[in-house]
């Protein structure tokens, strides 16, 4: 796949609420949002970069990075080690500057911190909490920092806190505080005063499963209300809460787009194939001549109208239907197809996805590079 700079099929733009809008800023076909009716300023973008670098010395971190991010997505950065993550989000959250190119959030350079200082929420990789603050202390002392009221910020602190689902720690010492809820509390920060851009660098990293779980229901419940940046290192968790991604590796974009289109899941569909039923010998299902069960099966499939090519992994017992998706042709239409031509050949099934999954993609994309 070519590097895309943006992605094409992105979803219609949302509403983040803000300080009145200029008027070239206005989108007539905003959606409208469940936060409460003020005025709204609404950029089509939430976040652009274009031709951005990043050189620490002769390292090139970031290398001609373009992105455009649609405001009230959840969109997720992606690649291996070294990748140049989290340099983006130091990027976009001000804390470094580019070498070379533009960014943009909410229309504004990220060092203009008065413009944005209410209105970007950042939870970095590695953020510490002051270890002697009790947590409502150091969440009130966050929020004052975005010019509210003392009243404000503590009504402010608590809704957050409460949203992590950490209200009874208020009075709890930082340094006290696990791992897990440690994070929690730096994602409530993030999140005070309910930001329209909301940068997470790994926010379930080191959680256990369960928490990791909260914190996704957390970012999706989030969803349409702002938009979030999310980078982890768990793709299917990427997969499950993101509208869209960037693959980053070396620096180097390599693929963007919808989380559909990099898994190939409005193209390719995947059916795992069982093994022979007892009582009959592997050789009679499983033949690669035309006699075999499977094969049959395999057949009726690609004498499907709809089936652009089908392709047969023997060591998987994966057989991927690739397709042209039309207006009434969809991923789960060609399954039906697909299903039942191998049904009739009393062909067993033991799995089906759309696409190869978020994964199998990266490692896809970045596996010859080492
Ligand atoms: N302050 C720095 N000085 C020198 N090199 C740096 C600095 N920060 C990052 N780098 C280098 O830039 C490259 C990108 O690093 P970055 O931390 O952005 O990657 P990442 O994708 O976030 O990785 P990870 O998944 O391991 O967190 C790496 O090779 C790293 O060693």
């Amino acid at each position: 796949m070519s590097p895309e700079t943006s992605e094409p099929n992105a979803d219609p733009v949302a509403s983040p609420a803000a300080a009145p809008p200029a008027p070239s800023e206005v989108s007539e076909d905003a959606q409208p949002s469940p936060k409460p009716a003020k005025k709204k300023k609404v950029t089509e973008a939430a976040v652009r970069m274009k031709h951005v670098t990043k050189r620490f010395g002769a390292k090139l971190a970031v290398d001609d990075l373009s992105l455009e991010i649609r405001a009230g997505r959840v969109y997720g950065l992606i690649g291996p080690n070294g990748a140049g993550k989290t340099t983006t989000f130091s990027m976009l959250a001000g804390y470094l500057q580019p070498t070379n190119g533009e960014i943009e959030v909410l229309g504004y350079d990220p060092h203009h911190v008065s413009e944005l200082k209410s209105r970007v929420g950042v939870l970095p990789q590695d953020a510490i909490l002051p270890p002697l603050d009790k947590v409502g202390e150091f969440l009130v002392h966050m929020a004052r920092l975005q010019g509210t009221s003392r009243d404000r910020a503590e009504s402010m602190a608590r809704a957050v806190l409460e949203e992590v689902e950490g209200r009874d720690w208020w009075n709890q010492r930082c340094s006290s505080l696990s791992h897990g809820m440690a994070k929690r509390v730096q994602l409530a920060q993030a999140l005070l005063g309910d930001p329209e851009v909301v940068l997470l660098d790994e926010p379930t990293g080191g959680l256990d499963p369960r928490s990791a779980y909260e914190v996704r229901q957390l970012i999706k419940a989030r969803k349409g209300r702002c938009t979030l940046i999310v980078s982890s290192h768990n793709l299917q968790e990427l997969e499950e809460i993101c509208d869209g991604a960037a693959i980053l590796d070396r620096g180097k974009l390599i693929a963007s787009g919808t989380i559909a289109q990099l898994t190939g899941a409005s193209e390719e569909v995947h059916i795992k194939l069982g093994r022979a039923p007892r009582g009959m010998a592997a050789s009679a299902y499983n033949a690669t001549s035309a006699e075999g069960v499977v094969s049959r099966g395999i057949q009726r499939v690609r004498d499907l109208p709809i089936v652009k090519r089908a392709d047969y992994d023997d060591e998987k017992n994966e057989l991927v239907v690739y397709f042209e998706r039309g207006p009434e042709l969809d991923a789960e239409a060609v399954i039906g197809h697909v299903l039942w031509a191998l049904l009739q050949e009393q062909v067993r099934i033991s799995g089906v996805s759309k696409g190869r999954g978020l994964e199998r993609r990266v490692m896809d994309l970045t596996e010859d590079e080492g």
